[in-house]
C-alpha cells in the first residue's frame, strides 16, 4: 500500500493542497500498519508552477494540471517537471502495491487513472464515487474547472468533443465507457447528463442508492465494470460523495450524500473483490471550515481508505496472532 500526492491552487477555493497533510495526520499510517499493511509514503508530487497559466477554451490552469499529471517532458516539451503523477502511480503499481493517492483537486485523476492503466497487467475499471459526474468537456463546462472534466478526458467515447490545444496533446483517453461507473451523484450538470446518456456510462445516483440500497448498488457497480472478475479496479473517491454533515470541508459540498456507513460498506465490499489496485481520496480541504470540521472530514477520509485496505468494522485479528494471552497460571 502506497500513498502519494498533492498539488497547488488549481481551483478557485484555496487550500485543497493541504488535504493530504490532514489525512496523514489522522494516524492512518499506524492504523494501516496495525492491519498488517506494509506502508510506504512516496511523498508529494509537487511540480514547479507554470505561471502565468491563462485559460484556454475557458479551461483554467490547464497547463499546470497537464504538466504535473502526465509525462510532461516527453509529451509537452516542458522540462521543469521531474516526476509526474502518472509516472509515480505507474511505479507503485508496477511494484505490485495498492496505490493510494491523496488529493488534492479531482483533476489528479487524469494522472492516477492514466498511470494505473499504463502499469496494470489487467484492463482497468473505474468506480467514481462523487456527488458530481466530473464529465464536462472544456466546451460544456460552466465553471472552467478541470476537476469537473477529468472523466471526459479519460473516456474514449468523448475524444471527439474536445477542442484541439495548439502544440499540446490531450491526456490519452484510456478508458471505455463500459469501464466507468458512478456512485453517489446528486449534482449533475445538464450536459453532463447528456454525456452519461450518450456514452452509456453506468450511474447510480443518490436516487438509486435510496431505491436499491447501498448493498445492491455496490454489487451492481462492481459487476458493471468487472463482469468476468478479470479486471483491476480503480476507485476515485471524491470526499464530497459523503454527506457534508460528516465531511463538511470540501470545495463543492452538496447536501443529501452517502452516509459514512454506506461509504465504508462500499469500500469493504470493494476490498473483498481482491481486485482493487488504486484508490484516489480527493477534495479534502481543511481550510474550508473550523478545525473540528477539518478533523471530522479527514477522519472520514481515513476510515474510507482503511476500509478499502481491509479494515473490517466487525474487527480484525492482529497479524500473526492466533491465540488469546494465556493465563499466568497455566
Ligand atoms: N471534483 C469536483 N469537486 N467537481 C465539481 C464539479 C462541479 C461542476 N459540475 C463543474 O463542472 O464545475
Ligand atoms: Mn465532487
Ligand atoms: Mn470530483
Amino acid at each position: 500500500m502506497r500513498t502519494i500526492c498533492r498539488e497547488s491552487a488549481l481551483q478557485p477555493k484555496l487550500g485543497v493542497e493541504t488535504g493530504p497533510a490532514a489525512i496523514r495526520e489522522t494516524g492512518i499510517f499506524k492504523a494501516l500498519a496495525q492491519l498488517g499493511r506494509d506502508v510506504r509514503d512516496y511523498g508529494d508530487v509537487r511540480p514547479d508552477l507554470i505561471d502565468p497559466d491563462p485559460p484556454l477554451h475557458g479551461m483554467r490552469n490547464w497547463r499546470n494540471i497537464h504538466s504535473y499529471n502526465l509525462k510532461a517532458s516527453h509529451r509537452y516539451g516542458i522540462d521543469n517537471v521531474d516526476i509526474t503523477l502518472a509516472d509515480r502511480v505507474k511505479q507503485v503499481i508496477e511494484d505490485g502495491k495498492l496505490c493510494v493517492t491523496l488529493g488534492g483537486d479531482h483533476s489528479i485523476a487524469l494522472g492516477t487513472v492514466y498511470g494505473h492503466v499504463l502499469a496494470s497487467k489487467k484492463s482497468v475499471g473505474v468506480i467514481w464515487v462523487d456527488a458530481h459526474a466530473d464529465i464536462n468537456t472544456p466546451l460544456s463546462s460552466l465553471s472552467g474547472n478541470v476537476h469537473g472534466m477529468s472523466l471526459s478526458f479519460l473516456c474514449e467515447e468523448l475524444e471527439d468533443y474536445h477542442p484541439p490545444i495548439p502544440s499540446w496533446e490531450w491526456p490519452d483517453p484510456c478508458l471505455t465507457a463500459d469501464r466507468i461507473v458512478f456512485i453517489g451523484l446528486r449534482d449533475v450538470d445538464p450536459l453532463e447528463r447528456l454525456a452519461i446518456d450518450k456514452t452509456g456510462v453506468k450511474a447510480y445516483s443518490m436516487h438509486e442508492v435510496e431505491q436499491l440500497g447501498i448493498r445492491e448498488v455496490a454489487r451492481r457497480a462492481i459487476e458493471d465494470i468487472n463482469p468476468n472478475g478479470d479486471r483491476a479496479i480503480h476507485v476515485s473517491f471524491d470526499i464530497d460523495a459523503i454527506d457534508p454533515v460528516v465531511a463538511p470541508c470540501t470545495g463543492t459540498p452538496v447536501p443529501g450524500g452517502l452516509s459514512l456507513r454506506e461509504g465504508e460498506y462500499l469500500m469493504e465490499v470493494i476490498h473483498e473483490t481482491g481486485a482493487l489496485e488504486a484508490l484516489d481520496m480527493v477534495e479534502v480541504n481543511p481550510l474550508l471550515g473550523s478545525g473540528e470540521e477539518a478533523e471530522k472530514t479527514a477522519q472520514a477520509a481515513e476510515l474510507l481508505i482503511l476500509a478499502a485496505c481491509g479494515r473490517y468494522r466487525g474487527g480484525n485479528v492482529p497479524l500473526g496472532v492466533t491465540d488469546l494471552p494465556l493465563s499466568r497460571n497455566s
